[in-house]
Formats: C-alpha cells, sequence, structure tokens
C-alpha cells in the first residue's frame, strides 16, 4: 500500500532529527540531483550541456532545489536560478553560486524568468513545499507561473509536492505548477494521491530520509498485493451460510438491468447466496439462477442500484430493513436511490456509494450548503463531514474513488480506466462490496474501520477487473462482472 502523511506529521518526525544535526536538506538535494540526471538522460541523452533552471521560493524547498542546482552545475549542466522573492534560502543560493550556477534576482522581470524556464530541457520546482498554505501560488511566484505557463510547460520536476498545491487535501485552488515527476522528501503528502490534484503530480518517486512518522498514516491507496490480507477467502469448513449471504433491493420493472447486474456482481464476487428483493426476480434468475427470490436471514445488503423515487414497493422494503435490521448489524451498502433513505444516524458497517452530486444531496439534506462542484473541490473533506454527519463509511466515486471511514481512515484508489465511467458499473461495484461485506460482517463490528478498507478494496478490484475485461478499449458493466472470479483470482495468488 501507499501511504501518505500530512505536513505537520512530517514536521514533527523531521524536528528531532534536525536537532541531531542530520543533514535532511543534503540528502534531500542529492536524491533530487540524481533524479534529475536520469530525467536528463532520459530526455537528451547526456546530462553535460544541459539547461536547468531553478524556480526557488523563499523556503527549505527552494533551498533544497538550490542545492541540487548546484550539484547540476558541478556535472556541466548550465543552471539558472529564477528567485521569487527578497527572501531566499542563502546558503543553497551560495552553493548554487559556488558551482557556477546564474542567478535572476526576484526584481528581474517575471517575462524573462518564465521565458528562461520556458526554454530549458528541465526546470526544478522549488517554488513552494509543506509550508504551502494551500491556497495556490500567490504574487511573484504566481505571475513567474502563470507567465512559463503562457508559453508552455517543459518538463517539470516538482521538489516534495507540486508547488501550489493543497499539501493535504488534494485541491487546487488558483495557480499550481504541474510537474511530470515529483520527488517527495521523507513521506508521500496526502495531496499526491488525493483528487482533484493528484494529477499535477505526475509519477511520484519517494526519497526515504529515515524519518519515524508518528501515528497513523492521513490517507492510503491500496495496491494489488494488499487485497488477500482482506478478502474473505473461505475455509475448508465452511458452508454458504457461514460464507455470508447478500440480501439485494435493486432494480425495478423500469430497470431491472440494475437487479442483474449488481446480484451479477455479488454472485460472482463469491459470496455464500444471495436473496433478491424486488419486483424483478424472473428477470434476475432467468440470468442467474444461483439468485433466491425472497426474504431470508442476510449478513449484509445492497440497497438501491436501479430504485426511482417513485418506486413505492422498492422504497418501503429499503425503509422497513433500514429501521429494523441495521440494528441487529447486518452490513449495507447504501447506493443510488437508497441514499435519500438513510436514516438519521447509522453505524460505519453502512457504506454509501454516491457519487459527487448524490454526496452533495446527502450533505444538503444534512444543513450543509455544498453542490456537486464544491464536492469535486475537495473530496476528501465532505466525504469525512458525510461520515461526521451519519456514521456511515463513505465511498465517493470518481476518476479517483475517495474513502473516508471511521476513526478518521481514509483511502483515495485510482484503479480504473476512464472507460469505467459507463451505465451500470455502479450497480456491478455496489454488489461487489456488498459480497466482501457480507464475508466480513463480524470482523467489521470487531474494527469499524476495516469497512473503509473492504470499501477500498472493492474499488480495486472493480477497477481490474475493468482492465481485465477489455485492456485498453471500452467495456460494459456486464463484463467487468464477468471479469471478476478471474481478477480475484489472480489477486488472491500473489
Ligand atoms: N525541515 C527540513 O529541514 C527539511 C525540509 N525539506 C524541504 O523543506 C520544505 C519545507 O520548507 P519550508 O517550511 O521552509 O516551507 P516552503 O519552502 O514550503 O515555503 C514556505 C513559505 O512560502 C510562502 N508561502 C506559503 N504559501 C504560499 C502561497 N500560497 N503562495 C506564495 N507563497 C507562499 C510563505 O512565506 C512560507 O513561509 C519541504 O517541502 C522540503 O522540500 C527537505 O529539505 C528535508 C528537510
Ligand atoms: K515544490
Amino acid at each position: 500500500m501507499l501511504q501518505t502523511w500530512t505536513s505537520a506529521q512530517v514536521r514533527a518526525a523531521e524536528e528531532p532529527l534536525l536537532a541531531l544535526g542530520v543533514p535532511l536538506m543534503e540528502r534531500a538535494a542529492f536524491a533530487l540531483h540524481v533524479r534529475s540526471t536520469a530525467v536528463l538522460r532520459e530526455l537528451r541523452g547526456t546530462v553535460a550541456g544541459a539547461r536547468v533552471v531553478v524556480l526557488a521560493g523563499p523556503g527549505n524547498n527552494g533551498g533544497d532545489a538550490l542545492h541540487a542546482g548546484a550539484l547540476l552545475a558541478r556535472r556541466g549542466v548550465e543552471v539558472h536560478a529564477v528567485l521569487t522573492g527578497s527572501r531566499v534560502h542563502e546558503e543553497g543560493l551560495a552553493a548554487l553560486r559556488r558551482a557556477g550556477g546564474q542567478v535572476l534576482p526576484a526584481d528581474g522581470s517575471v517575462d524573462e524568468g518564465a521565458a528562461l524556464a520556458a526554454g530549458a530541457d528541465l526546470v526544478l520546482d522549488g517554488l513552494l513545499g509543506i509550508g504551502s498554505d494551500g491556497a495556490g501560488l500567490r504574487g511573484t511566484a504566481g505571475d513567474l507561473v502563470r507567465a512559463l505557463l503562457d508559453r508552455g510547460r517543459p518538463y517539470v520536476v516538482a521538489v516534495d509536492v507540486p508547488s501550489g498545491l493543497g499539501v493535504d487535501d488534494g485541491r487546487r485552488d488558483g495557480t499550481v505548477l504541474d510537474a511530470d515527476l515529483t520527488v517527495a522528501f521523507g513521506a508521500l503528502k496526502p495531496g499526491l494521491l488525493l483528487p482533484p490534484g493528484t494529477h499535477a503530480a505526475g509519477r511520484v518517486e519517494l526519497v526515504d530520509l529515515g524519518l519515524d512518522l508518528p501515528g497513523a498514516p492521513a490517507v492510503v491507496r491500496l495496491e494489488p498485493g494488499d487485497v488477500a490480507d482482506l478478502w474473505p477467502v473461505p475455509t475448508r469448513d465452511e458452508h454458504k451460510y457461514t460464507r455470508g449471504v447478500l440480501g439485494v433491493v435493486a432494480g425495478s420493472r423500469a430497470y431491472p438491468g440494475a437487479a442483474v447486474l449488481t446480484t451479477s456482481a455479488a454472485v460472482r464476487a463469491g459470496v455464500g447466496m444471495v436473496r433478491y428483493l424486488g419486483d424483478v426476480g424472473d428477470v434476475v434468475v432467468a440470468a442467474h439462477p444461483e439468485v433466491v427470490v425472497g426474504h431470508g436471514r442476510v449478513q449484509a445488503w445492497v440497497f438501491g442500484p436501479g430504485v426511482s423515487p417513485d418506486d413505492a414497493g422498492q422504497r418501503r422494503r429499503i425503509g422497513y430493513a433500514f429501521e429494523h435490521v441495521l440494528e441487529r448489524g447486518e452490513a449495507a451498502v447504501v447506493d443510488a436511490g437508497a441514499l435519500e433513505l438513510l436514516p438519521a444516524r447509522v453505524g460505519p458497517h453502512a457504506v454509501l456509494t454516491p457519487h459527487a452530486g448524490e454526496l452533495a444531496r446527502v450533505l444538503v439534506q444534512r444543513g450543509e450548503d455544498v453542490d456537486r462542484a464544491g464536492v469535486e473541490a475537495d473530496p476528501l473533506r465532505w466525504a469525512r463531514r458525510a461520515h461526521e454527519l451519519t456514521g456511515a463509511t463513505v465511498l465517493l466515486k470518481g476518476p479517483v474513488t475517495v474513502v473516508a471511514g471511521a476513526h478518521g481512515a481514509a483511502y483515495a484508489q485510482a484503479d480504473a480506466p476512464a472507460w469505467l465511467a459507463t451505465a451500470g458499473a455502479g450497480d456491478v461495484l455496489a454488489g461487489l462490496l456488498g459480497a466482501l461485506l457480507a464475508g466480513s460482517v463480524d470482523a467489521v463490528h470487531e474494527d469499524p474501520t476495516l469497512a473503509a478498507a473492504l470499501a477500498a478494496t472493492a474499488a480495486l478490484v472493480h477497477g481490474r477487473a475493468a482492465h481485465r475485461a477489455n485492456p485498453g478499449g471500452p467495456i460494459s458493466a456486464q463484463a467487468v462482472a464477468d471479469a471478476l472470479p478471474g481478477t480475484i483470482a489472480e489477486l488472491l495468488g500473489r
């Protein structure tokens, strides 16, 4: 898994080492110069004679970049530093000068700096690091980057984080300098994984500074190798009831497909049994003879795919189940048409699966003033707010799926190809997650943060199944469901 730590956590971990005189900046700058030479070799074959521009802000981030610039200058690179204010890391600047680097002071014209940078083989972005206030680049740094972007962005290596990006939340308010490569020091920061800013980072490489990072990571991204630890694999003495029964309240005469896709994913994800409740049991059983229609004991539910506001029957079933069943501790996936039926308070074993527009409605229903665009601008904040207000675990669907759960658990998964943005994909995710919850409900009650981990697992498996269904091309939701058994087997085989 990839783990991230906030600016405050990184600072806390750096402090004792700095007090002992551990040369963190030297380590960071050395690693940055090594990565930069590798890029220059890739781009132009040789390092000597390359043109590198260091954009140096007022703090230690600029210091890292200037020291790396000095090391590059000693290898025959033509290095220019462009300063953005009177404050600059003096030692770094002196090192660069000693190595033969040129310096354009901040009182020079912004256009001159932008022209220099636009013509470089590589730009080292040392404008802002973890000292950023997260509000986009202001002042001369902002003017400089806007002028540079107008001319066309060269190859950019972000020092620690892309400057202007919300380091802890991935927000992109105002001017941000997008990178091709981000060289992160000591720890990945949440903004490198969280939407909407994650794409600003380009490829991300982590330089280990030997930090002892405090507490739990802020945001996690599960990787394929993590799935085997989280998947409820049946043991030899289990039978269908101990493995978990999933109740599905989905679809209607108007939307029978949602019932088929949801049950299809659940059956293929390997749940012990699927029970279907609704008006299109005949359609479901025709597609999946394994499904049982009608009431009975279940460990988890999927509520809502293909349930429209005028579907009195399904709404009654969901309302009844919410009132009587969640109290008994059954887990639930609350999707689409069921979101507005959510009771005031549930537990983390209920997992909401809204997209941004649906999450905004859940929040507005509870007195928040936010719309879809607001959720998209700061998805983790709003997913967390919905968790606080409802008690539920929240899986917010998007190009990068964000999960917020109990005790601050947070995940950002970017597993799906863009082709997965297709009708019915959400129904498949709901069925898959329902199956996972049905097989793990006891463990979720022991450790409520597990619901968030399972939601992230479902997002990962869903995305991988989409890749497997048709690598590099269009995919239907049913094809994603059909690819689940093979995808799961591959992931468990690691
Ligand atoms: N603490 C250390 O010794 C180490 C720090 N390292 C580097 O130091 C960085 C952190 O350095 P600093 O704490 O000096 O902070 P920065 O270098 O991020 O600079 C922060 C300063 O930028 C200005 N600023 C903040 N938000 C702005 C905005 N939106 N627009 C324009 N200007 C803004 C403020 O004057 C603020 O003081 C890390 O990201 C990393 O690159 C590394 O060298 C490793 C060791
Ligand atoms: K930076």
